[in-house]
């Protein structure tokens, strides 16, 4: 049974990883407090960057001497691996510590079985102790090694009519100066921003974090399937935070911009759900209706990006010829944006633990559609627009019994806002 010095040190522990957030990936953060024989903290420590020590070693390094007999109380449970730093559960026998406190189990084959090495060399160890709270700190690690995929937070700002746009495509800004600056704490604690390419012409964002003393940056991700959408000039090509943008098979890689080629979504897959696009290959396109070049879309050939209200689903329209233009030759190739699953796995192998998706609507309905939500954070704010897109589009949800239910994890007040953070329950698990 842990003591409640031992629960107040957990506490410190979670807050202790929080810090690494944004700075570890592929790595958990991890807090730790070392307690002597009289339950007073002589050690804390966290990881603070892949590479680096664990938490255990700061905090024992602080403890000195005065770790002998004493307790660790630790928010993941010692590795038991000899990686780029040797084994913590070693270093707290070498240390002397008597008892461990972990809240959450290593599900990593590799660094598991620290528990059991420290118990057989007579160490008390306990298990458990405000896990909640330890798992949600490490959701993106935990998700990422237990799915092996990113950990993904969709985020947007909406009305409380729940627009994320005007009719006439305007955006900036729905919410207030505090909700704005929240976003950026949620980029720096994110390995990877992604956006689509109907964000990246609508917005010209920028994506990275600013205005947070020290903040990691994220990748910036912009999914252009066609390499159109991200031009010269664009704000995320800045040397502010790297940037990757996400093409299908066979586009050009962009000059000088990190390109990734990805598949197109599997038709067969989740082609009744997925968002899609409808559009003509253009003069000089490939037959999947790529452009051989990016960059060379010319005004009169540019797709005309429209919501409609066919399905709920969000079709990318050529404008109507106008009178006396050319018939297109070839027929309309339904488009189905690349692949989210794929491209999910592309960020993982590089290393990226945890994603916020900041939009928009059809590329978040997408990853709805696809199960690659896990986490929502909704900017709501008193306004009305009564028309614009709304917050999401499709999600391949076409009916109430398919909603996708969410917990309700946290309700706060930015400004005049609100800002609800939801996570995606286990199927079964709510009835409403
Ligand atoms: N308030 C808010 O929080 C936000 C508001 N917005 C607003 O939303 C609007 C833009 O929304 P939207 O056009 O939906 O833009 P998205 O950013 O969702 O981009 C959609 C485009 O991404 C490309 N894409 C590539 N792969 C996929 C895939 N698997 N599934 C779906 N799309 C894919 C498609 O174009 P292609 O294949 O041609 O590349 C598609 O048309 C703007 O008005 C913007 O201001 C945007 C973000 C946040
Ligand atoms: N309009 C809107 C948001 N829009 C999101 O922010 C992006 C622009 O980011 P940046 O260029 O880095 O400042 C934009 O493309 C979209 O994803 N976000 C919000 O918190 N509140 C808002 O009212």
């Amino acid at each position: 049974m842990a003591t409640a010095a031992e629960a107040a040190a957990m506490r410190r522990a979670v807050a202790l990883a929080a810090r690494g957030l944004g700075f570890t990936s592929p790595n958990p953060v991890v807090g730790c407090v070392v307690l002597d024989a009289t339950g007073e903290t002589v050690g804390e420590g966290y990881h603070q960057r892949a590479g680096g020590p664990h938490a255990e070693v700061h905090a024992l390094r602080a403890a000195g001497e005065r770790a002998r007999g004493g307790t660790a109380v630790v928010t993941l449970e010692p590795c038991n691996h000899t990686g780029r730093t040797g084994p913590c559960a070693q270093a707290l026998l070498d240390a002397g510590i008597a008892r461990v406190v972990y809240a959450v189990a290593d599900p990593t084959p590799d660094a598991t079985g620290g528990a059991a090495t420290l118990r057989a060399a007579g160490v008390d160890v306990e298990h458990g102790l405000l896990a909640d709270e330890a798992e949600t700190v490490n959701t993106a690690w935990l998700t990422s090694v237990r799915t092996g995929r990113p950990h993904v937070t969709w985020k947007y700002a909406a009305t409380l009519d729940g627009r994320v746009a005007a009719a006439d495509g305007s955006s900036r800004w729905i919410t207030s100066a505090a909700s704005r600056a929240d976003v950026h704490r949620l980029r720096a604690e994110c390995d990877a921003v992604v956006v689509g390419s109907g964000t990246q012409r609508a917005d010209d964002p920028h994506l990275a974090a600013r205005g947070i003393e020290g903040a990691a940056q994220p990748l910036r991700v912009v999914v252009d399937t066609h390499g159109t959408a991200v031009r010269p000039g664009a704000r995320v090509l800045d040397d502010a935070a790297p940037t990757l943008v996400a093409v299908a098979e066979g586009v050009e890689p962009l000059p000088g911009v990190a390109t990734l080629h990805l598949p197109y979504a599997d038709q067969n897959a989740d082609a009744e759900h997925l968002p899609y696009v409808e559009r003509a290959p253009r003069a000089g396109g490939n037959d999947d209706g790529t452009s051989a070049r990016p960059g060379t879309e010319d005004d009169e050939d540019r797709l005309e990006h429209r919501f409609t209200a066919s399905g709920g689903a969000y079709r990318a329209q050529r404008p109507a010829p106008r009178p006396g233009s050319p018939t297109p030759q070839q027929p309309a190739q339904p488009a189905r944006g690349l692949d989210i699953h794929a491209l999910l796995a592309e960020l993982h192998a590089r290393g990226v633990r945890s994603v916020l998706l900041e939009g928009g609507p059809t590329l978040a309905g997408a990853f709805v559609a696809a199960g690659a939500v896990d986490r929502v954070v909704g900017y709501l704010a008193p306004a009305l627009l009564g028309a614009g897109p709304a917050a999401l589009t499709g999600g391949g949800i076409t009916t109430i019994t398919e909603a996708l239910r969410l917990d309700v994890r946290e309700c706060v007040a930015l400004g005049p806002d609100l800002r609800i953070t939801a996570t995606v329950a286990a199927p079964g698990t709510k009835e409403h």
